[in-house]
């Protein structure tokens, strides 16, 4: 049970070279403040596992997740692909439903309907975004998704409860892998000036409602009671600088490279970078493309007291928050049956 390593299930290495000190003496303190999300990932999957396993011999089947992908959008595929993999090592069980991105409305409601009333799905993801002609109709989708199958945890109705309760049902696992990060960090964030860069309804702004909660006890004050800036598309340049300059705490979920440079943070600021994009490597002809966030990473990371890689960083928890979600889910509706 405890030699079980989930390591090699992440495809991508951290190449050492990237993160080698070449620039300043100052910046030769600054070799530790990495916050990597793989361990993290890997103490919450070791956890399902068990769990999963649990699950099993009590209820003699697997928990289900099933994912709807609507078009072929590459970085979709890798997202889902990702999910399959870390879902099935894990124990669960995974199903990709491939729809064409001309799917009628009626044909991708009768799809989820299914899923629904499937007794052996535990979960249902409905990956975004949907292809341009169905976007102005996400949350009609989202909402035909039964809340007790709601692993990503964004239908109205989980996120009415999220809003009622400080102890939600499910969390949006990206919420929930900042969350974790805070823990990690293991500092109060109660009183805290945070900036929020990036205000859509499943990140940005889910965060910012958690971050500013009140808090309840020790632990809860580690994650809630901070002051809540959100900055967006409209926030002019230089304002943008201001607030993050004086924030504590700047979480980046925009999904564009380079949004946030170093001229823009506070030396020993926490820098979480929650945005992924592609991008070259550089100009030359082998240029190849790569994810990165949204932080300028080489340069923010001299003067962050911590900051989160991309990739690695909370890409990888995100997955095993939506994994324990799962088993969550599997759980209650075991018990309810
Ligand atoms: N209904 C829905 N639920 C989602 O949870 C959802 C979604 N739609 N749409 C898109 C975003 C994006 N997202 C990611 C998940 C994992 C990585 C991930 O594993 N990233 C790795 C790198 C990927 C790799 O290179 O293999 C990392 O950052 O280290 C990234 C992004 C989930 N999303």
């Amino acid at each position: 049970m405890f030699h079980f390593s989930i390591k090699h299930i992440f495809k991508f290495t951290l190449t050492p070279s990237r993160f080698l000190v070449k620039h300043s003496v100052r910046a030769v303190h600054k070799q530790n403040n990495i916050l990597y999300g793989k361990p993290i990932a890997e103490r919450i999957l070791n956890r399902c596992k068990n769990e999963c396993e649990q699950f099993n011999e009590q209820y003699h089947r697997r928990p289900k997740l099933v994912a709807i992908l609507v078009g072929g959008n590459e970085s979709s595929k890798l997202y889902v692909r990702n999910k399959q993999r870390i879902a099935e090592h894990v124990g669960i069980g995974f199903q990709t439903i491939n729809h064409l991105m001309h799917i009628a409305p009626s044909n991708l409601i009768d799809t989820i309907n299914r899923l629904n009333n499937d007794d052996t799905v535990d979960g249902i993801i409905l990956q975004l975004p949907l292809p341009l002609h169905l976007v102005d109709k996400t949350e009609k989708f989202i909402d035909a998704i039964r809340s007790d199958k709601d692993v990503d945890g964004h239908t109205t109705s989980n996120y009415n409860s999220y809003r009622q309760t400080s102890i939600p049902p499910i969390t949006i696992p990206v919420v929930a892998a900042v969350r974790e990060i805070l823990l990690e960090i293991n500092e109060p964030l109660q009183g805290k000036d945070v900036v929020i860069i990036g205000r859509s309804k499943y990140v940005g702004t889910p965060l910012a409602l958690m971050l500013s909660q009140s808090t309840t006890d020790s632990k809860s004050s580690l994650i809630s009671g901070a002051t809540v800036t959100i900055c967006h598309r409209d926030t002019h340049l230089n304002n943008l600088t201001w607030y993050c300059k004086n924030a504590d705490i700047v979480i980046s979920a925009v999904g564009r490279a380079k949004v946030v440079q170093h001229r823009m943070i506070k030396e020993g600021a926490v820098v979480i970078d929650v945005g992924i994009s592609k991008s070259w490597t550089d100009k030359t002809v082998t240029s190849k493309k790569v994810f990165v966030g949204d932080v300028d990473f080489d340069e923010v990371k001299r003067v962050a007291r911590w900051i989160t890689p991309v990739p690695g960083g909370v890409g990888p928890i995100t997955v095993a928050c939506l994994v324990s979600n799962l088993l969550e889910l599997a759980r209650q509706r075991q018990k309810n049956k």
